[in-house]
């Protein structure tokens, strides 16, 4: 059996913009998706994924066509649940050419699943690994990177950035700017994440985005002052030294423009009174700045703080199911196959 393991992520910058092109930093969180996978002698792939909110279940499927799942639920919601790992699999067999390979999958999360810490592209990061290993065909984390893309543009209808799966497969904070992807020297940043225990719909909201930048050009503009927002929060972050504690100085800095990143986020129609309830909960308990992390709708908050003040006042706010200092994930895609 192969076992990897890919870390979540949150987002200092530049969600939704960066998937028209502008800049965007996410860094790694110490919050991991790990997939295990056994190769099978016949062209079926059972699923087990005990995080879904569908209460576990198991599917089967022959060649690429589902056929009996296990549990009594609709098509279209079974489809979204599973459309993730069904395109690792597919990203899996063309790597390793090998079109009717079978598996036997079992997916274990730490991260929330829609609730902008990136579950889906640390699952389809974790998932090309172990299943391109278990067929004897490894490929490299860049390689992870591009198929991993591939597999969330495919499932969210074409509208996908490089953020979410370069950070999980890389780790770290990186820089993503359409097909360009960096790793970024940064500070460890003393991150603090709220939960409000909901979801949104990656592609809705993503679709809904386009829509108004589409219509109109103001809220194009808005797009592209949330890329000025994370060239100005580069520079900041360049100018840090990255083996130094992060200065209040950088955290005010960088907390401003979080505020200001939200703000904008929150006019595009992607924020919700929970998140606006948690962001203004953060930034009453001093931190530096707190902004929604993720495709938003519901779900997360990121805020910046090094005294514990804003994760007490986040376990207190009404709408907020769980507060938790999050570190930064050094490291990427992880081989832990048990020996
Ligand atoms: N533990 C898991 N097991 C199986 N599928 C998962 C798991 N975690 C996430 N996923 C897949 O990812 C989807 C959520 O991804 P998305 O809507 O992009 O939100 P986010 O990436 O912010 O968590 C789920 O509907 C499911 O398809
Ligand atoms: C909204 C978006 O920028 C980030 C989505 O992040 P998440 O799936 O909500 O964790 C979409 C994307 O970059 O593909
Ligand atoms: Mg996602």
């Amino acid at each position: 059996m192969t076992v990897s393991s890919a870390p979540g992520k949150v987002y200092l910058f530049g969600e939704h913009a960066v998937v028209y092109g502008e800049p965007a930093v996410p860094c790694a969180i110490e919050r991991r998706a790990r997939v295990s996978v056994e190769p099978r002698s016949d062209d079926h792939v059972r699923v087990v994924a005990e995080d879904l909110s569908l209460d576990g279940f198991t599917v089967e499927y022959e060649g690429s066509t589902r056929t009996q799942p296990d549990v009594d639920v609709d098509e279209s919601l079974l489809s979204a649940a599973t459309g993730y790992v069904d395109a690792a699999v597919r990203q899996a067999r063309e790597a390793a050419d090998a079109p009717e390979a079978g598996f036997d999958i079992t997916v274990e999360s730490d991260i929330p699943l829609g609730a902008g810490l990136g579950s889906s592209a640390a699952v389809v990061v974790a998932g090309i690994d172990a299943a391109t290993r278990a067929l004897g065909e490894p490929i490299d984390d860049r390689e992870i990177a591009r198929r991993a893309y591939r597999a969330e543009y495919e499932v969210q209808d074409g509208q996908a950035s490089r953020a979410d799966t370069f950070c999980s497969a890389v780790g770290g904070a990186v820089r993503v700017e359409g097909d360009d992807c960096t790793t970024l020297e940064a500070p460890n940043l003393p991150l603090v994440v709220g939960f409000d225990g909901g979801a949104g719909d990656t592609g809705k909201l993503v679709a809904g985005v386009r829509d108004l930048k589409d219509t109109h050009g103001f809220a194009a503009d808005t797009v592209a002052s949330i890329g000025d927002i994370v060239r100005e929060g580069e520079r900041l972050l360049a100018a840090a030294d990255p083996d130094a504690g992060p200065d209040s100085e950088l955290l005010d800095g960088l907390g401003e423009l979080m505020d200001f990143n939200h703000g904008l986020l929150s006019a595009l129609g992607v924020s919700a009174r929970s998140l606006d309830s948690m962001v203004w909960a953060a930034r009453d308990a001093g931190a530096h700045g707190a902004k929604l992390t993720g495709a938003g709708g519901g779900g997360c908050i990121v805020a910046l703080d090094s005294s514990p003040e804003t994760e007490t006042a986040l376990s207190f706010t009404q709408g907020c199911v769980d507060a938790f200092r999050a570190e930064l994930a050094t490291e990427g895609v992880r081989r832990e196959d048990r020996r």
